[in-house]
């Protein structure tokens, strides 16, 4: 039997969140959508203005006002779906609010790319970890898709990931619209490191164009760094898949080359000199990629699967490395 209408929460007040906000009430399956997000004032100027007044401002939201609100327990209580959108590094400030009960029995969506700091854990094992999320209740939406374009209503593809097939096409009929696609996975593994890494090539191909080197070498960068997220994806999820899909391959592309990414834009500011700290505070967006590689430095210790890129961009950003050094080693172990 069909579950009367569906009750989504969308968790996060960034693009990201207000991009997914925008895909789900274009969609024209029937649903009821919530909003969380901390930032009060910024809860006011929605409900009074219908646009968010930090990012993409140009969209027009149509949530209910009274919909809209920055206490995360009581809209869950009326949601049967929750869509993860903070930074990975912010998740568990954002969900201190509440426990595993609170969660209980919900599908959880997350379009996190990054990896929760100190677990060192993927959103799914974190959500499994510590709120009792079966893998089966939680699918992961992810892809090439900069929430600039979806703003634009640019023609974009997303995959949706789940160990549940049915549950994962089910979501994707919720987002897709006349320019949003969708294709289903069950590499729910595969799909999270994929997005997670990409966002540290990012950064690599940033800071390479920010010492000086052009298009020639970008893409000999970029070819090894797919070859690299396929060997460390082999070792932690070692299933049958395609590397060249878009989850992967175009994911990877599209950061790693477009003028929205914002793992390139800061790999770029450190390669032209800013220290991480100015580079962030002049950002006002987040690089996941910049949490993930000292992630994924320490989860790596485990598989040690050979990661010149990601060592190169951890050297450069928690060892003080300097980056055009730094890159010149680096190329001299590309092929
Ligand atoms: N923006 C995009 O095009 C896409 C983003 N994503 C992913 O979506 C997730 C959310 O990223 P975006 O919406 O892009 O973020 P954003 O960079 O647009 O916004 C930053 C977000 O972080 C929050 N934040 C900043 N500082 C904070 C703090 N100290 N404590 C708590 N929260 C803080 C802000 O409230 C805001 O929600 C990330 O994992 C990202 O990789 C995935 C696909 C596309
Ligand atoms: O994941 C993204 C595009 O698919 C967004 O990447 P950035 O966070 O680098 O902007």
């Amino acid at each position: 039997m069909l579950e009367q209408k569906n009750k989504i929460v969308v968790v996060g007040g960034g693009s990201w969140a207000t991009a997914n906000i925008k895909m789900l009430t274009d969609n024209t399956i029937e649903k009821e959508l919530f909003w969380w997000m901390r930032n009060e004032q910024a809860v006011e100027h929605i409900k009074t203005f219908r646009h968010n007044p930090n990012y993409l401002s140009s969209v027009e939201i149509r949530v209910s006002a009274g919909n809209i609100s920055s206490d995360l327990k009581i809209l869950l209580k009326k949601a049967n779906f929750v869509l993860l959108n903070v930074p990975a590094a912010f998740l568990k400030e954002a969900l201190q609010t509440i426990t595993a009960e609170d969660l209980k029995g919900k599908k959880i969506v997350s379009a996190i790319k990054g990896i929760v700091p100190d677990e060192n854990l993927i959103i799914g094992e974190f959500l499994n970890q510590h709120y009792n999320i079966p893998f089966t209740d939680f699918m992961v939406i992810s892809g090439p898709c900069h929430a600039e374009e979806v703003a634009l209503e640019k023609l974009s593809y997303l995959t949706i990931a789940s160990q549940d097939m049915t549950l994962a096409a089910e979501f994707a009929g919720m987002i897709n619209t006349r320019y949003i696609k969708t294709i289903i996975s069950d590499d729910i593994y595969g799909t999270e490191y994929g997005a997670v890494l990409k966002n540290v090539y990012a950064i690599a191909s940033g800071i390479c164009h920010g010492v000086g080197y052009g298009d020639n070498f970008q893409s000999v960068l970029i070819s090894n760094a797919i070859r690299e997220l396929e060997r460390f994806v082999a070792a932690v999820h070692p299933i049958d898949r395609d590397i060249k899909e878009s989850a992967y391959l175009g994911d990877l592309l599209v950061t790693a080359y477009s003028q929205f990414s914002r793992n390139r834009t800061f790999g770029n500011m450190v390669g032209k000199g800013y220290t991480v700290k100015s580079a962030q505070l002049e950002m006002n967006m987040i690089a996941e990629g910049y949490f993930a590689v000292n992630c994924l430095h320490q989860v790596n210790k485990q598989y040690g699967v050979y990661m010149p890129i990601c060592e190169a961009v951890y050297a450069i950003l928690y060892k003080k490395a300097t980056p055009v050094i730094e890159m010149r080693k680096l190329a001299e172990k590309l092929s």
